[in-house]
């Protein structure tokens, strides 16, 4: 740790205002052990550090997450990892650079039972200890040490150390940004005096038991302690001067949820304040981890005003965030590891405080005006000389060239927003656009229903019209406090803005976003050649697209790990732990040339390891298929943990042909179906060829293109290869798996039914039912994180689809007295198990509607009544149009694509 304290009065004044040095947050990872009600529950660990920086999710096979597999970080310890470990690895630097008159702040983040109190006690009495040895080495110095202690409980900030409950008032001082009025100082007297004052602040700090913890946390809480230090041979002197710096010790309340913690009353209350004050630190630190980002909410909650300086200001800052390893918790988890993430994008411009005496300060400023004015004298005489002439021409012709660059970006960059604008309207819209004369009809019934305030972000262009879109936000307020513990949208709220409406945008996007920093992550890093023996002639590309695209395409190996960057060929791709690290565990791209599967077989004496045989598998794939025209941007994710860490491979494919098919690929890439999809080792997703231009799509049949698109081209037969059976049983499996995913996302009874009716089981049904299955999975895990999807300026949040599905069942049931007598009523109600005597029939019946996912005979039953009601019936057949892809041909359309099957997971 370096030292200022050498530097004196005249001398350290140089320091003021010039120090300031940016940096990172440094972001820790820590994974407490499985404790003894997860055990009894019989609990499994999910989470596994597979070394020093990753965190890698064990269970990504079983499930279709859009969660990256493994996470990077400064540091990430293991449960066996002792607190001693933590502190002397995270923390201590950061927490010991207030003896360098920096100010620090330590941070725990993580939700509740995770383990942030016991980390943070040790990591402050590891770091108190050691200031106190530091002072008793350093007798040349003088030192104050003074000491304050605060908590915010439910949005009051208290004093610790007085047993006064009074709420403290936030006061903003022009100097030292918000204090906290009246907070108690206490100048310590030694070690033991300190010990005290903690015991006293763990009496006094709010906790209570929930059913995760039994000693819940239930507010922030912020240890202070203030250093000042002079060397002892100016004391008194009027020209000393005293380098003064705080180290915060932050142990944050934990993020719960009501139904995990079975929170009622008071500690829904407090758990209410405690996520809320979260997400607005969750808030913070996103739009902070995104330079340039306008309003930043640090006055919307007291945690954040107080430690303003600590998110992005002035001071040192390490995040320590605790994780449940347990599979209950997995969404919390990940919650965490999203904060984590965003906090290492977080910069900050720690400087050296000094505090000068009067008469040094005066000194400094003196100096200061004889530098300013000996400059103004030197450009004077450059002017006098003509120099400035020169020195005028050449910034113009800087100006100029720069200029020149921003025009050129801005054309690049007006016409990528315009192939978005084109993309995006032509996604789903397209998908909607051609009108239906025979729509009309039960929309109308519909609307004048009043259903129409259900809510799906992504409805067809069929209902969408019924809906009145300006009263939406209207009828749809942001749940109410309670609501928001209990519908789980907690804390991680913060993350809603990474997701977009459109679930078609495709893994890349949407882990973009989820992950923002990952694609800044592969930009930032140089390509390390592995192995230069393999030709790279791009030129052959244009004469033989698919040669060429072979020969001038890269694997590119994305190690999801710390990395130093990383300049020599010399570096293994397979050896990731010898990758020296970087500051910032930025990750690491080994640029592979692409080689066939039997040269690297080879190269590895005959030997491949699983993901080899995947890119080869992937490699000869591409090889086999002689008759495929082009590739439009084609590439292949592979994530492997056998050889101790996590990498994508990227196949980039380049493409032949004129602009209007480039835009086109770009569409297809942008508009829905993914052309990237993150995998696993037994799930290899390859985009697919783009269609020669000028094909009639007109006149293309719509089973004959899509296969490769939508299907996993690797490995999945093709639908010609498929028996009528097994289609069949397809089609039932996809189908039921929209059911339950409907069901799990509240989607509208009207549009299940709408969209039940539509299946009849041929094969451009997939078309539609693999659309569908995109988007309620994009929603499913938007709403598991407690994000809200925003689309049109609308949010849809899982509290608001289940408050508009309930409105919906109520403006059924009014249907219910509208198209059906009373004896039609009591008949329907005897069929549904509804006893006649009982209050709310009708309400009790559309509760029941489309209830039993798995029964499909009740969902049968569900779809025909719904359908009744609002009016299906009189049309005979749902206009499959209102849900149709367009085909005509245009740089706007999507391709038409050929059926396949999914996969089967
Ligand atoms: N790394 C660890 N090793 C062993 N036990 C741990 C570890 N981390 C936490 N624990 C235990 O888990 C329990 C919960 O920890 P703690 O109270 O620190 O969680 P918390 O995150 O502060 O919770 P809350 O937010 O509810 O206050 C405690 O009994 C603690 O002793």
């Amino acid at each position: 740790m370096s030292s200022v304290y050498g530097e004196e009065a005249s001398q350290c004044g140089d320091d003021q205002g010039s120090g300031a040095h940016e940096e990172k947050i440094f972001v820790a990872v820590r994974l407490r052990p499985l404790n003894e009600r997860e055990i009894a529950n019989n609990d499994v660990s999910d989470w596994e550090c597979i070394n020093n920086t990753t965190i890698l999710y064990k269970n990504a096979l079983s499930e279709r997450s859009l969660f990256p597999t493994a996470c990077a970080y400064d540091r990430v310890f293991s449960s066996e990892c002792s607190t001693r470990q933590v502190y002397e690895e995270a923390a201590k630097g950061v927490a010991l650079s207030v003896l360098s008159g920096f100010n620090s702040s330590i941070f725990a983040y993580g939700q509740t039972s995770s383990g942030k109190t016991y980390t943070m006690s040790g990591i402050t009495e590891y770091t108190l200890a050691d200031i106190y040895d530091h002072t008793s080495k350093n007798d040349d110095r003088e030192f104050t040490l003074k000491f304050s202690a605060m908590e915010i409980y439910n949005e009051v900030v208290r004093d610790l150390l007085t047993p006064d409950d009074t709420p403290l008032r936030l006061l903003d001082d022009p100097e030292r940004g918000t204090v906290v009025e009246k907070l108690t100082e206490v100048t310590l007297k030694d070690w033991n005096h300190l010990k005290e004052l903690l015991s006293v602040c763990e009496a006094q700090r709010k906790i209570g038991e929930t059913a995760l913890n039994e000693m819940s946390s239930r507010s922030h809480q912020i240890l202070r302690l203030t250093v000042e230090s002079t060397a002892k041979k100016f004391v008194g002197f009027q020209n000393s001067s005293t380098l003064t710096s705080a180290v915060n010790f932050v142990d944050l309340a934990g993020s719960e949820r009501a139904s995990q913690t079975l929170s009622a009353n008071v500690r829904l209350k407090e758990g209410s304040h405690i996520n809320r004050s979260l997400l607005t630190l969750g808030t913070v630190i996103r739009k902070l981890s995104k330079k340039g980002n306008g309003h930043i909410p640090f006055r919307d909650s007291k945690l954040t005003r107080i430690l303003q300086n600590s998110l992005g200001g002035n001071a040192r800052t390490a995040i320590i965030c605790t994780m449940s390893p347990a599979h209950s918790h997995v969404e919390q988890s990940r919650n965490t590891l999203l904060f984590a993430t965003c906090a290492k994008n977080v910069i900050t411009n720690a400087k050296v405080n000094v505090v000068m005496s009067e008469k040094a300060l005066v000194k400094q400023l003196r100096k200061e005006l004889a530098r300013l004015e000996a400059e103004l004298r030197n450009l004077s005489a450059l002017a006098a000389s003509g120099g400035s002439a020169e020195a005028l021409k050449e910034k113009e012709a800087l100006i100029e060239k720069m200029s020149r660059e921003i025009r050129e970006l801005t054309e690049q960059r007006d016409l990528a927003q315009s192939r978005v604008n084109m993309t995006s309207s032509g996604s789903w819209t397209e998908l909607s656009s051609v009108s239906s004369p025979d729509k009309v009809q039960w929309m109308d019934d519909y609307a004048a229903s009043e259903v129409s305030e259900c809510v799906y972000p992504f409805r067809p262009d069929g209902y969408e019209g019924l809906n009145n879109s300006n009263k939406l936000s209207e009828q749809i307020p942001d749940p109410p406090e309670d609501q928001f513990l209990c519908d789980d949208t907690s804390p991680r709220l913060f993350i809603e803005k990474y997701f977009g409406p459109d679930p078609c945008k495709g893994w890349e996007n949407i882990a973009q976003r989820t992950v923002p920093n990952l694609e800044d992550n592969c930009k930032e890093v140089q390509c390390v050649e592995v192995d230069s023996n393999t030709n790279n002639t791009s030129s052959d590309k244009h004469t033989s697209p698919r040669k060429g695209d072979q020969e001038s395409g890269s694997i590119d190996i994305d190690h999801n790990l710390a990395g130093e960057q990383s300049s020599s060929s010399d570096t293994d791709s397979s050896d990731s732990n010898n990758l020296p690290r970087s500051r910032s565990s930025e990750a690491i791209i080994v640029n592979v040339p692409v080689v066939k599967g039997s040269e690297l077989a080879k190269e590895n004496g005959g030997i491949l390891s699983e993901s080899e045989k995947e890119l080869c598998t992937i490699k000869n794939d591409l090889e086999e298929k002689p008759s495929q025209p082009e590739v439009a941007a084609d590439s292949v994710k592979v994530l492997s943990k056998e050889q101790n860490h996590c990498f994508t491979i990227e196949v980039k494919l380049k493409m032949k042909g004129d602009d209007s098919e480039k835009i086109s690929a770009e569409e297809l890439k942008k508009s829905g179906e993914d052309i990237e999809k993150i995998c696993t080792e037994a799930e290899v997703a390859k985009s697919v060829p783009e269609k020669q231009s000028g094909d009639n799509l007109d006149n293309e049949p719509i089973s004959k293109e899509l296969g490769n698109f939508i299907g996993d081209s690797v490995n999945s037969e093709n639908e010609s290869e498929l028996s009528p059976s097994r289609q069949s049983t397809e089609f039932e499996k996809q189908r039921q798996e929209i059911i339950e995913l409907w069901d799990a996302c509240n989607v509208p009874l009207v549009h299940r039914t709408y969209f039940f009716l539509l299946f009849k089981g041929d094969p451009t049904d997939s078309v539609y039912m693999e659309v569908e299955l995109r988007r309620l999975t994009y929603l499913k895990n938007a709403f598991s994180l407690g994000a809200k999807v925003v689309k049109d300026g609308q949010i849809f949040s899982q509290a608001a689809s289940l408050n508009a599905l309930n409105r919906e069942r109520e403006m059924l049931s009014k249907l219910l007295l509208k198209k059906f007598h009373s004896k039609e009523r009591d008949n329907l109600y005897q069929k549904w198990g509804i006893d006649l005597k009982t209050k709310k029939r009708r309400l009790q019946l559309c509760h029941k509607l489309w209830k039993d996912t798995k029964d499909m005979d009740h969902i049968k039953e569900s779809a025909a009544l719904i359908s009744k009601l609002v009016g299906f019936e009189a049309q005979n057949e749902v206009p499959k149009e209102m849900f149709e892809l367009n085909f005509s041909p245009g740089p706007k359309n999507l391709r038409s694509f050929s059926w396949k099957p999914r996969k089967p997971m």
